[in-house]
């Protein structure tokens, strides 16, 4: 007979009463007025391993549990976890109890490297506000700059002009073959930076460009203060080129010439006291939030659009609808694409349902502290607010229609919502929506390796809300055949006061 070493049995043993402690652990201090602690393999550490799978894991705990809303413990946390639809309004309301600000001030504090002096700014109460009040007040000050209006129509029409003149170059080049997602990230970054910083927009230099994207794989181990010199060297590097660049922008007063946008929120940080090369530091926050979801956006409204043959013809048609001939001149008024291509806008929206990866996260100020977590993708995927065919892209699921149920609005969570909700979200939809439109009136694709395959996302990292494709798609352009044939481009945005419907806010 074998016997079982003595060292083993110890193991054994050793294991066995570490499980039964953090199980009695788990049970003795969890309140009975906190949402249930799921049961999960093994307390504290399983939660941690299922996280790798992103915003996957929460769905599947949706799938298994079915509760409105959870505890998961995790070694000194807890996370609140809502699924249910119902809960989300009532959960941002509480705007202080379940606050961002604190949230906004770590991430600042890491993700943009602040100096000491920077990161006492970030946390203290100013002006009798509250402890983060550089957080509180952001939003505030920049509101009129990014909020349907004459200062938001500026920034929007120089963002409309730099997109027609990328599609214009790529017209002159015309047929060619083109790695999507590269072309796209490329021309939206250079439109975006242009409209929001001017004529001395540091992106201009395509080092910066290219920074910035080497800059973002290592948002989430800066964040974390993993030991970025050695887990994100190459980042830490790219943040100091990109803070060297927006150094020297705002000391030559560049952003005198940009928008009402940078503008505000320049005056925002000298407002609370910022100082010397923090003011560079600070626009990191700005920067990734114009950057990283408008880019895959772009490219996902833009591949669905190309990609399935009905969705095209039907969104061109009313693209075209648009589209005022004079002699060889076909003028498109942008302002009229918004409010008149419901597919169009469908399309943005489902691409950001179905390729949303963002979880709206908020820090519990009472009680046992913690934080409640609002997994974008649990709502996306939900078949009581999308119905059974959730799991499918469908191009006009925002249409409205008599034989179509509604989206329930609140299930949206392509811009966030509540305190957090994007701000940039007219700017960013408008943006996008010129750049798809003018894409599928001008050109005509076909995939290169003869038939269209859509890329996986499972290799998304956790700092945007749009998943970017695993790997690019390769595509080959012409200039489109049709009634429009050989026209030539006046684009334009005529205005406009009032914003489209984005978001359930939007709505109210
Ligand atoms: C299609 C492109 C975009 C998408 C899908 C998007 C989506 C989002 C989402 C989901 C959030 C977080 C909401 C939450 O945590 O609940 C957010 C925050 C934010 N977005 Fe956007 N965004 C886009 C483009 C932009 C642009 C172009 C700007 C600037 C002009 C911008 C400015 C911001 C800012 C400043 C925040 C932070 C808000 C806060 O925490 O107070 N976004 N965005």
């Amino acid at each position: 007979m074998t016997t079982i070493p003595s060292s083993i049995l110890l193991v054994i043993s050793g294991l066995a009463a570490t499980y039964v402690f953090l199980r009695f652990l788990l049970t003795f201090t969890q309140d009975a007025k906190e949402p249930p602690a799921l049961e999960t393999a093994i307390p504290f550490l399983s939660p941690m391993i299922g996280m790798r799978k992103k915003g996957k894991f929460y769905v599947d705990l949706r799938d298994k549990f079915n509760l409105p809303i959870y505890t998961l413990r995790i070694p000194l946390i807890r996370l609140y976890i809502i699924n249910s639809t119902e809960l989300i309004p009532i959960a941002q309301r509480q705007v202080r109890t379940l606050d961002f600000a604190p949230m906004k001030a770590k991430v600042a504090m890491n993700v943009m490297g602040a100096s000491p002096d920077g990161r006492k700014i970030l946390v203290r109460d100013q002006n009798g506000v509250e402890d983060f009040s550089y957080a509180i007040m952001f939003d505030k000050a920049i509101h009129p700059a990014v909020t349907p209006g004459p200062q938001l129509d500026a920034m929007n029409k120089l963002s409309v002009q730099k997109v027609s003149e990328a599609l214009e170059t790529l017209a002159s080049q015309a047929p060619r073959p083109l790695r999507l997602f590269e072309w796209v990230k490329k021309e939206i970054t250079f439109a975006t930076t242009e409209a929001v910083y001017g004529p001395k927009n540091p992106f201009s230099d395509a080092k910066i460009q290219e920074a910035y994207w080497k800059f973002e794989p290592g948002i989430i181990t800066l964040l974390l203060d993993l030991y970025p010199n050695l887990l994100a060297r190459e980042s830490v590097q790219a943040r100091k080129d990109i803070v060297d660049a927006f150094n020297d922008y705002f000391v030559s007063r560049g952003h005198e010439q940009g928008s009402a946008f940078v503008q505000a929120h320049h005056r925002h940080k000298i407002d609370q006291g910022v100082t010397g090369k923090d003011v560079a530091r600070f626009e990191i926050g700005g920067i990734i939030a114009i950057l990283s979801n408008t880019t895959p956006a772009a490219f996902w409204v833009l591949y669905h659009a190309i990609s399935d043959a009905t969705a095209l013809e039907e969104c061109r048609r009313e693209i075209i609808a648009c589209c005022r001939v004079d002699g060889d001149i076909c003028t498109l008024d942008i302002t009229e694409v918004k409010a008149s291509c419901p597919i169009l806008l469908s399309i943005l929206k489902e691409s950001l349902r179905f390729h949303g990866i963002g979880t709206s996260v908020r820090v519990v100020t009472q009680d046992h502290g913690g934080m409640v977590m609002i997994p974008g993708p649990v709502q996306h995927s939900s078949k009581p607010a999308y119905g059974e065919n959730v799991g499918e892209f469908q191009h006009k699921r925002f249409v409205r229609s008599p034989e179509r149920k509604r989206p329930t609005p609140i299930a949206f969570r392509g811009f966030g919502g509540g305190s957090t909700l994007c701000p940039g979200r007219h700017f960013a939809t408008t943006e996008v929506l010129t750049f798809v439109a003018l894409m599928i009136v001008r050109f005509d694709f076909e995939p290169t390796k003869g038939e269209w395959i859509c890329p996986k996302t499972d290799k998304a990292g956790m700092q945007g809300t749009i998943a970017p494709p695993n790997e690019d798609v390769k595509v080959q352009i012409a200039p489109a055949t049709g009634e429009l044939a050989g026209k030539k481009w006046n684009v334009v945005l005529s205005g406009s006061d009032k914003g489209i419907e984005l978001s359930v806010e939007d709505i109210q």
